[in-house]
């Protein structure tokens, strides 16, 4: 908690400001009943004109500073709240971009969409509810009771009883309430994760056909969330009748034993008027704390779940030993008995694997599904540490290079090609700082999709929707093949990016490649693919079978026969 609020700190200015007038506003609100029981005792009783116009005024000019008062507190308040909403945004925005893939893992994306909407959005509404009336209601109970002793302290009596217990059953109502809201939440979180799968899934549930069954999923998740709503704003409702009934018994109390006071002659009308009014106002201020300390009970649970995000410690930073200056010259890799498991796992993914490729070398990795092709690629850019064993890169520990120098130098096309909402043009240029058009189209070429840029209504300028819904699933590999290209980098690894392209293409797509000095990793599942590379490494449950060119992987590994042979046919290998 105090970690986020620790954001309200540059708006200290601000936030003096929004309390001195809340102050005036308390002063103005306690004042007014004095006042108006003095106008019916001076004024009223004795028929004097003079006097009430001289109250009136008074009055008149409270009730307006009172306004005015009102009126730049909001201003004050809601300034802060949107800064500090501003700010807790960029903050978090900037921690989740250095989170490592193990930090990611633990935090599902929908929950940190919620962080960045919901809880951000719960917090500033109550720091706004804080600056504007949060402090003002509780000073109003206690300013209103003492107030009413000055009045009258036998007809303030009642307030001895019913504050106490008013006071005692909220804090009961709240604390049933804040469980309440904790499920609610939960909910929330529900609904919008499965909102976000079934977005990013449409096209996936419309061809399995899967509708009924998402529709059934989301209606669950959804009337989950409405029962727990609608369960909790009962509670609230119900107790606010009553707070109510609680409040008009002490009303008529006060009317009853003012009246016979009064008939007594001893006490005024104008007392009791004052008194009933600051009845009625402590009433509405306790109604009302009711309803900002359920919003702050939310706003500390959303704090809770902001801070622990802001409080991870990113697990994969710069090595003690890494020098900036360091950079990937030949690109040259080399895995020393690299075993992986991943974060909070102890199955081992990679286990052993030890090879080299040479500088300018093309290597193709093949292997069953799940033998750990992918894993292996993401040790190398560091997305992940090792948990034994070394790689090296030109002769040097990876850590020896900062995580900025060694990813500057690799160009990584991921098994799933994700394109952002803009143009074609900013999604090549997205590779490389500052490209110029040239580089693009040039990476384009070289990726063999800029004829069909060519063929697009705006060309470069075409606009493509979010994850380039309006491109089939080749062309958008290679876009991202030219995103990696444009970078020109010393080690370009595909990771099966090649899989939804005909041959032709993919082997011009390779002879472009091959004209450019860098290592070349290449995941994939064709055996024409593969035997393009210089050297093929066979992966199975996590280790390297065989490491040889196509020849020698024929002579040496049965398994790597068996799915040539499932590729090309029996014949082949039998010819070779
Ligand atoms: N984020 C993760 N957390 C835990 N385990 C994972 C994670 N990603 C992959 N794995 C596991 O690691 C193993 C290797 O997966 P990997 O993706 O490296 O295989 P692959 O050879 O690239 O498979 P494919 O050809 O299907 O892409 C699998 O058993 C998989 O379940």
């Amino acid at each position: 908690m105090r970690n986020i609020f620790s954001f309200l700190k540059p708006y200290k200015l601000f936030i003096a400001v929004a309390y001195t007038m809340t102050f005036i506003e308390l002063m103005v609100e306690l004042l007014l009943p004095f006042f108006l029981g003095k106008m019916i005792n001076n004024g009223v009783m004795n028929k004097d004109l003079e006097n009430i116009v001289m109250w009136g005024s008074i009055m008149i000019g409270l009730a307006f500073t009172g306004f005015v008062a009102g009126i730049i507190n909001s201003f004050f308040a809601s300034h802060t709240s949107f800064s500090f909403a501003y700010d807790i945004r960029e903050k978090l925005f900037h921690k989740i971009q250095s989170f490592s893939f193990a930090n990611l893992n633990q935090y599902p994306t929908s929950g940190l969409v919620t962080l960045f909407t919901n809880d951000v959005r719960q917090i500033q509404n109550t720091i706004f509810m804080a600056l504007r009336i949060m402090t003002k209601a509780p000073l109003i109970v206690i300013g209103g009771v003492v107030m009413a002793f000055i009045v009258n302290p036998r007809l303030a009596i009642i307030f001895l009883i019913t504050v106490p217990l008013l006071v005692a059953f909220i804090l009961w109502v709240l604390k049933v309430a804040s469980k309440m809201f904790d499920k609610v939440q939960k909910n929330v979180d529900n609904v919008n994760r499965v909102m976000q799968e079934n977005l990013a899934g449409m096209r996936l549930i419309k061809a399995f056909l899967r509708r009924n069954h998402e529709e059934n999923r989301f209606i669950s998740a959804n009337s989950n969330l409405a029962n727990t709503t609608r369960r909790t704003f009962r509670f609230i409702e119900t107790s606010m009748p009553i707070l109510l009934f609680v409040m008009n018994l002490s009303l008529i109390f006060i009317l009853w034993y003012g009246n016979s006071l009064a008939v007594a002659g001893e006490t005024s009308v104008g007392d009791v008027v004052a008194i009933v009014n600051y009845a009625l106002r402590v009433s509405m201020a306790i109604s009302m704390f009711t309803f900002i300390i359920m919003g702050f009970s939310r706003a500390k649970a959303s704090a809770e779940r902001l801070d622990e995000v802001m409080q991870v410690e990113v697990d994969l930073v710069d090595h003690a030993s890494a020098r900036d200056k360091a950079a990937v010259r030949e690109g040259k890799i080399e895995f020393d008995r690299v075993s992986f498991s991943y974060p909070n796992h102890d199955e081992k993914v990679l286990d052993e694997v030890s090879f080299t490729v040479d500088g300018g070398e093309e290597l193709a990795i093949i292997g069953a599904t799940g033998s750990g092709k992918t894993s292996l690629f993401q040790l190398i850019p560091r997305l992940y540490n090792t948990t034994d064993g070394d790689i090296y890169i030109d002769e040097e520990p990876i850590t020896s290079y900062t995580l900025e120098q060694l990813r500057r130098s690799i160009g990584y096309v991921p098994q799933t090609p994700l394109l952002f909402s803009g143009s074609i043009i900013d999604n090549i240029a997205w590779g490389k700082e500052n490209a110029s058009k040239e580089e693009v189209v040039q990476a384009a070429k070289d990726a063999q999709i800029h004829d069909t840029i060519m063929e697009l209504p705006e060309q470069y300028e075409t606009r493509i929707g979010q994850k380039g819904v309006n491109l089939s699933g080749g062309q958008k590999q290679r876009l991202s093949i030219a995103r990696a290209l444009i970078r020109r980098p010393k080690i370009l690894m595909l990771d099966d990016s090649t899989s939804a392209l005909d041959l032709a293409t993919e082997s011009r797509l390779l002879d472009a490649i091959h004209q450019d000095d860098c290592t070349t990793l290449i995941i994939t599942q064709k055996i024409s693919t593969a035997i393009s590379a210089d050297r093929i490494l066979l992966m199975d449950y996590g280790e390297v079978l065989a490491v040889g060119t196509h020849e020698e992987l024929l002579d040496e590994s049965g398994l790597y026969r068996r799915i040539v042979e499932s590729q090309f046919g029996e014949e082949y290998s039998n010819a070779n």
